[in-house]
């Protein structure tokens, strides 16, 4: 599948930012805030912007968000070069944000038979080599996919009698970490099969927190396909701290 073919799937990006980001705090949602120096969803952004097999860029935004002058800024800048697009079908959880923009995307016009790459916001490590890597290897495979990283430390499950009343928590019992990953965006998945399962798992009231996880409740193996330590998802403040440094280290 090239999109050198017009008649062949093309490759979408669908990048949600209507969370409020509690566990880090400000002002502002994260994905808005100032990091080393640009807004932090300039930079997924930037990178799925010079990206050569992406087509378009949809953005998720909450209906409070959608008037502020951060998003038009952010459209006029002189690297985006694809179709931007800002819409205003944030829900009240990352599943439905995802499942509403899918939906307006195929009103848009959409082929449903394209490829959608969802990426969080809240991931500015993303680099366009991987999301190349990540389209090459799904597009050569006859599911879906995404980038994931394989677990590297020793889990701990946790005592659940210890967690109560300030004790302090100590370990029920150790768990193999062979087989796991760690699950990071872009997940790369056909729209309108995505769509679908989004929908079902959502009216199951499923615990999906991915789209891998509502495609595999759908009955599919996505790929599983080497991410990087670079690619976390900033939640924390130490997170912040973290990126930060990377992103004033690369400019360096
Ligand atoms: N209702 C929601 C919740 C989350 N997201 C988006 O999903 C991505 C991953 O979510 P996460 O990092 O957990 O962000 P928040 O939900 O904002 O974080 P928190 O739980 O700390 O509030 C982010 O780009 C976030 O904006 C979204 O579009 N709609
Ligand atoms: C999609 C995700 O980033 C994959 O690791 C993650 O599941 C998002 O989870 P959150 O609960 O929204 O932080």
């Amino acid at each position: 599948m090239s999109s050198t073919n017009s008649k062949l799937p093309k490759c979408h990006v669908l990048l949600p930012t209507a969370g409020a980001g509690l566990r880090l705090g400000g002002e502002l949602p994260k994905q808005f805030q100032q990091l080393a120096g640009r807004p932090m969803l300039a930079y997924a952004l930037e990178a799925f912007m010079q990206s050569p097999r992406i087509n378009s860029v949809w953005v998720a935004v909450s209906h409070s968000f959608i008037d502020n002058l951060i998003l038009s800024k952010l459209a006029a800048s002189p690297n985006c070069n694809k179709p931007l697009h800002f819409l205003p079908t944030g829900g009240p959880t990352r599943q439905e944000t995802v499942k509403n923009t899918l939906a307006a995307m195929l009103t848009a016009g959409v082929s449903e038979n394209d490829w959608v790459l969802v990426h969080d916001a809240a991931r500015p490590g993303i680099t366009p080599k991987l999301i190349g890597q990540l389209i090459e290897a799904v597009e050569s495979s006859d599911s879906g996919g995404l980038l994931a990283i394989p677990v590297a430390d020793t889990l701990k499950h946790s005592d659940f009698n210890s967690a109560i009343a300030g004790n302090p928590t100590r370990v029920d019992k150790t768990i193999s970490r062979d087989h796991l990953w760690q699950a990071q965006t872009p997940q790369m998945f056909c729209l309108k099969q995505l769509h679908d399962a989004l929908e079902l798992a959502i009216l199951g009231d499923a615990d999906v927190t991915d789209e891998a996880s509502a495609m595999e409740l759908a009955g599919t193996k996505p790929l599983l396909v080497q991410g990087s330590i670079r690619n976390f998802k900033v939640t924390h403040p130490a997170d912040w701290e973290l990126m930060q440094s990377l992103l004033m280290a690369a400019r360096n």
